[in-house]
């Protein structure tokens, strides 16, 4: 399988926050959700992939190519959503067209004025006076108008109606039909991605935890509840984390199988939600509640 964006072994340091051996791919014609906490690095992730930050050390690739020698190029074959700063503010819509026609090669007026009139957004007023949802679909629409082939958005969806959330969704549904185009988001909201996402990676701590498919993740990952009895030094390494209450346990696993094997009928296994898988490994392999 083809990958449009590599990462390997990234490392940087932010302050006290630094990243770890990051390694990545990202498939080509496939939407990859990008989860994790508030603080794990996701922003940081997508500001290196955008050559925004670089790394300290560790390579980034994007359709092959590095940043050093082929930034121009690889800057031209992705569409960036991003809610903060990239508008000028004092800029109306119509004025940041102009730049961003200028800048990139294969920009369509008429694939542009069509997502203006979608989502319903006014060319001739000031940027600084439109709310953070028109910010984002302004963002949106430039990002889409010129034939990119990597869609990258630092969660799109926060600060969107429901209603454009799904509209939203059913854009990027469309954009991926002739299977050339990838998609790579962070996002908080999970339940989005049950019903765009091919991959989801999570992120924590500044280290990637795992990329997975839904259907890898459906098969391995189970919240695990039991009577507390049945948990003891050594079972409990079965699981990425742990509570135990009066009442009994109740845990994650990543390999539900071998949980089966062990436990059997002492346990009923239920198929976890993203954002369960999400929590669970921000309260650590090993913790205990
Ligand atoms: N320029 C900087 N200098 C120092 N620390 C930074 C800088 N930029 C980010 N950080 C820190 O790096 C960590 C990761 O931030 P990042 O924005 O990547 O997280 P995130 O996963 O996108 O979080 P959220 O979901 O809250 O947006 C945070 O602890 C943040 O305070």
């Amino acid at each position: 399988m083809e990958n449009v964006m590599e990462l390997r072994d990234v490392n940087l340091s932010l302050g006290d926050f630094q990243l770890k051996d990051f390694s990545l791919d990202v498939r080509k014609g496939f939407v990859t959700g990008f989860i994790g906490g508030n603080g794990v690095g996701k922003s940081t992730t997508i500001k290196l992939m955008m050559n925004l930050l670089q790394p300290d050390s560790g390579s980034i690739r994007l359709f092959g190519l590095n940043y050093k020698e082929h930034e121009k190029e690889i800057k031209q074959r992705i569409g960036f959503v991003y809610d903060e700063n990239i508008f000028y503010e004092n800029l109306t819509l119509k004025e940041m067209k102009e730049i961003a026609k200028g800048a990139y090669d294969r920009w369509d007026d008429d694939v542009f004025h069509t997502y203006v009139k979608a989502f319903n957004l006014p060319l001739n007023k000031q940027m600084k006076t439109f709310s953070k949802g028109m910010k984002m679909k302004a963002s949106l629409a430039v990002a889409l108008s010129h034939d990119a082939e990597l869609i990258i958005m630092d969660e799109p969806t926060s600060g969107l109606d429901p209603i454009f959330r799904r509209e939203l969704l059913g854009i990027l549904h469309e954009l991926l039909q002739d299977g050339e185009k990838t998609i790579f988001f962070s996002t908080h909201i999970t339940t989005d991605l049950d019903s765009i996402a091919d991959y989801i990676t999570l992120i924590h701590d500044g280290q990637h935890v795992f990329t997975k498919d839904l259907e890898e993740i459906r098969d391995e990952f189970a919240i695990v509840k039991g009577d507390k009895e049945v948990i003891d030094r050594d079972t409990e390494k079965e699981f990425i984390s742990l509570e135990v209450s009066r009442y009994g346990f109740q845990a994650l696993t990543a390999n539900k199988q071998r949980v089966q094997n062990i436990f059997g009928d002492y346990v009923m296994l239920e198929e976890p939600t993203l954002e369960e898988i999400m929590f669970y490994h921000q309260k650590g392999v090993g913790s205990h509640v």
